[in-house]
């Protein structure tokens, strides 16, 4: 059973012995998994992770009468949809990826009443883009204070969709939206992000010819699908972990199956922080006694094609403590975690200052010293267990639940590399 304490014994090089093959990301499997339930055709999708929001969101799936089953690492998906039947689904309240089972709902029983996405608490979960999707393919949705119902209407035809800006929840809800009402879908600003362009590689395999062009994506939903298989790739945050924690520490690490375009800019955001990472096919590796000059860098998370996953900034956060430079960190894109990342970092002695509730900067290089912190949400959490790899001396991490949330075993992945991590056993 995973314990929620730990003492991390930092100071010490992460080294991997051999090449480090990522776990299937959360973040990529959840849409994948949602969208099993849509296709109307079988779907096994291959290397499911265990992290808690994976096991959450299948057990929504099975509790909503859906036809999915776990076999191994794999899901399985039948076409017959509905047991009749829709059970207790309250625990949606404990993901933010709930709404992704908005479209599998609504083909099974053309209705879709859920609670408000929960999940980390790091900022406002709105969801009016979504509802604004639904609108479009003439769905109805009511909210109330503990949450929302979608009612599918039975509108036909192309539907085009212009987004405000780039969701990436909202983008899987048109794409799912538009498998399962069979219609044509145009969304101009699409989220193109790896994990949705894993999802519409899938769709594709499933027999809906989807494709980007430029700044829309096209999908047919009206086609006729055929049996599929996906599979989850590796989790890049895991592989974003990895690196920072070889780099922060003075180590080294191999990582294979990679795609690195799935990094997007953080790669570049470890060359201005003098680390050579470096890209081959299929591969990513950093060996950090190759250390040069660092540069002030500026993460700012961003949706844009190719720009900085939001996921990716608390771990540079920690790794920039340890380089020269004037350093420059946001998200806006989710407002609350600032207010939970910057007082566990200053638990290790880290001076950050606020410029606003999303932006903020820090003058490196700084030495962490042994704390007590809490994995408040699960990029908190990862980033306090990095700030105690670096942080020479005993620390304790409390609330690894929210860690297990988004990673089947990061404790274990980092002990593999030489991390020396304690549970705590219960009195
Ligand atoms: C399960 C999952 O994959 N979660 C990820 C997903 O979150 P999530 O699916 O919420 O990301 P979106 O791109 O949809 O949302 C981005 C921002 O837009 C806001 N918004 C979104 C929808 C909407 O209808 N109205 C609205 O205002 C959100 O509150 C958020 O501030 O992308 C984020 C940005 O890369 C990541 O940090 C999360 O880890
Ligand atoms: C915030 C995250 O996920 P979610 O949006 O599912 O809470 C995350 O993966 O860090």
């Amino acid at each position: 059973m995973l314990q929620d304490t730990v003492t991390v014994h930092g100071g010490y090089a992460l080294t991997s012995p051999a090449t480090v093959t990522p776990t299937p990301s959360k973040n990529a499997g959840l849409p994948l998994l949602a969208a099993a339930p849509c296709v109307g055709v079988p779907v096994l999708v291959h290397s499911v992770p265990s992290s808690t929001d994976i096991r959450t969101l299948v057990e929504l799936m099975q509790t909503a009468g859906l036809s999915v089953a776990i076999e191994g690492r794999s899901l399985v998906s039948s076409p017959e949809h509905a047991r009749g039947m829709v059970g207790d689904l309250s625990s949606a309240v404990r993901i933010r990826a709930s709404y992704y089972l908005v479209p599998a709902l609504l083909g099974a029983y053309g209705r879709a009443d859920l609670p408000w996405p929960g999940g980390c608490d790091i900022g406002q979960r709105a969801m009016d883009l979504h509802f604004w999707v639904y609108a479009a393919f003439g769905d109805s949705s009511t909210t109330g204070i503990g949450g929302y119902t979608v009612e599918a209407g039975s509108a036909v035809g192309t539907v085009r969709i212009e987004l405000p800006f780039r969701s990436r929840g909202a983008t899987v809800a048109a794409a799912l939206r538009a498998v399962v009402a069979r219609r044509r879908l145009v969304l101009v600003w699409p989220n193109r992000s790896p994990e949705v362009e894993t999802l519409v590689n899938a769709l594709n395999l499933a027999g809906y010819p989807a494709v980007f062009d430029d700044d829309t994506l096209y999908l047919e939903g009206d086609a006729a699908p055929t049996a599929a298989q996906w599979r989850v790739p590796g989790d890049k945050i895991e592989i974003g972990t990895l690196l920072c924690a070889a780099a922060a520490t003075g180590g080294r690490v191999r990582i294979g199956a990679v795609e690195p375009a799935h990094l997007g800019s953080f790669v570049p955001a470890l060359h201005t922080l003098g680390f050579d990472a470096v890209t081959g096919i299929g591969t990513v590796e950093l060996d950090a006694s190759r250390t040069g000059l660092s540069a002030d860098l500026v993460a700012v998370a961003d949706l844009e094609p190719g720009g900085l996953d939001a996921d990716f900034e608390p771990l540079l956060m920690v790794l920039a403590l340890g380089r020269a430079g004037h350093h420059l960190f946001g998200d806006a894109i989710n407002p609350g975690r600032h207010g939970h990342l910057l007082p566990q970092l200053a638990r290790f002695g880290a001076h950050i200052t606020t410029e606003s509730a999303v932006r903020c900067r820090l003058r490196g290089p700084q030495a962490l010293r042994p704390a007590q912190a809490r994995a408040t949400d699960i990029r908190t959490g990862v980033a306090v267990l990095l700030a105690a790899l670096v942080a020479p001396g005993e620390s304790r991490i409390e609330g690894l639940a929210q860690v297990a949330r988004g990673h089947e075993d990061l404790l274990g992945v980092l002990s593999s590399l030489g991390a020396y991590i304690q549970h705590e056993v219960p009195a």
